[in-house]
């Protein structure tokens, strides 16, 4: 447990109410490893961003347990948010700088202690570990998808969350600005040791990114977890995953 980070255990999930209301992701477990990413991917509709969003606590399970493990510095009460969330639209206020908005991340942080003083040189010190200090006075409404995107990763890494969680954060970005921003998001896990879960429909972008892929199932199939460890052989495994979406299509 001590290297875990979060686990779902037999972890059931409806949407809709009433008598509309599905099952859309039925019995799943799988665990987090603290400093991984995890790559979640599947067909359109399988479950990702339920999934997600369960693990950020914005909707609830109907069966099984997500289970957030504390960091052994939690006893002292000075721990981050279990999760943080990033949308594939960046969901910034437009009309405040980039510096207001990692501000606003920091204010949502649990348990934030410090003076302004204190607090000024975090949010100058996260902006230049970002990448992103020259950016600070600039208003969002005249960032490019892909600086707006780092910002709203940034704002969200501010509240300090034991795992990020970043749903499809960038689809809507061009292919180099998408690669570039693959590489910072590697460097930024390196850097700050971040646990990340990622949804995305790039099979290229989960085998660059993640340290595991994780293929969600189709109800009555079982979860296929690939490791991208041996990077050499990531054709390999593209064909692997591709083959095991295709096997849940009916
Ligand atoms: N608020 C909702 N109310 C009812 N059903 C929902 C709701 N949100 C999602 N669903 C249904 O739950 C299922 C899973 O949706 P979800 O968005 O999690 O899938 P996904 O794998 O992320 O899809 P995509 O790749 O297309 O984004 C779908 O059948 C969808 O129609």
């Amino acid at each position: 447990m001590g290297n875990l980070a979060a686990s779902l255990v037999g972890v059931s999930i409806k949407r809709g109410v009433g008598l509309r209301s599905n099952t859309v992701v039925s019995d799943l477990s799988f665990d987090i490893s603290r400093g991984e990413i995890l790559a979640l991917v599947g067909t359109s509709g399988r479950g990702k961003t339920t999934v997600l969003h369960a693990l950020a606590g914005l909707i609830g399970v109907s069966k099984g347990q997500i289970v957030h493990y504390p960091h052994d510095t939690d006893a002292s009460g000075k721990s981050g948010r279990a999760t943080g969330v990033v949308f594939q639209d960046a969901l910034l206020l437009p009309w405040l700088t980039v510096n207001q908005n990692i501000r606003l991340g920091y204010k949502f942080k649990a348990n934030r202690s410090g003076s302004k003083k204190e607090f000024d040189a975090r949010v100058t010190s996260l902006l230049e570990i970002l990448g992103i200090k020259e950016l600070a006075d600039r208003k969002v409404s005249e960032l490019s998808g892909g600086q707006a995107q780092r910002v709203a990763i940034a704002r969200t890494v501010a509240t300090q969350p034991r795992v990020l969680l970043l749903d499809e954060p960038f689809s809507a970005l061009d292919a180099a600005t998408r690669s570039s921003l693959q590489n910072w998001l590697i460097e930024l896990r390196n850097m700050l040791q971040l646990t990340v879960v990622i949804v995305t429909h790039d099979i290229d972008e989960a085998l660059t990114l993640a340290d595991r892929v994780l293929v969600l199932p189709a109800s009555g199939e079982s979860l296929k977890i690939f490791s991208s460890a041996e990077k050499g052989n990531t054709n390999k495994i593209k064909q692997e995953i591709l083959a095991s979406l295709a096997s849940y299509e009916i």
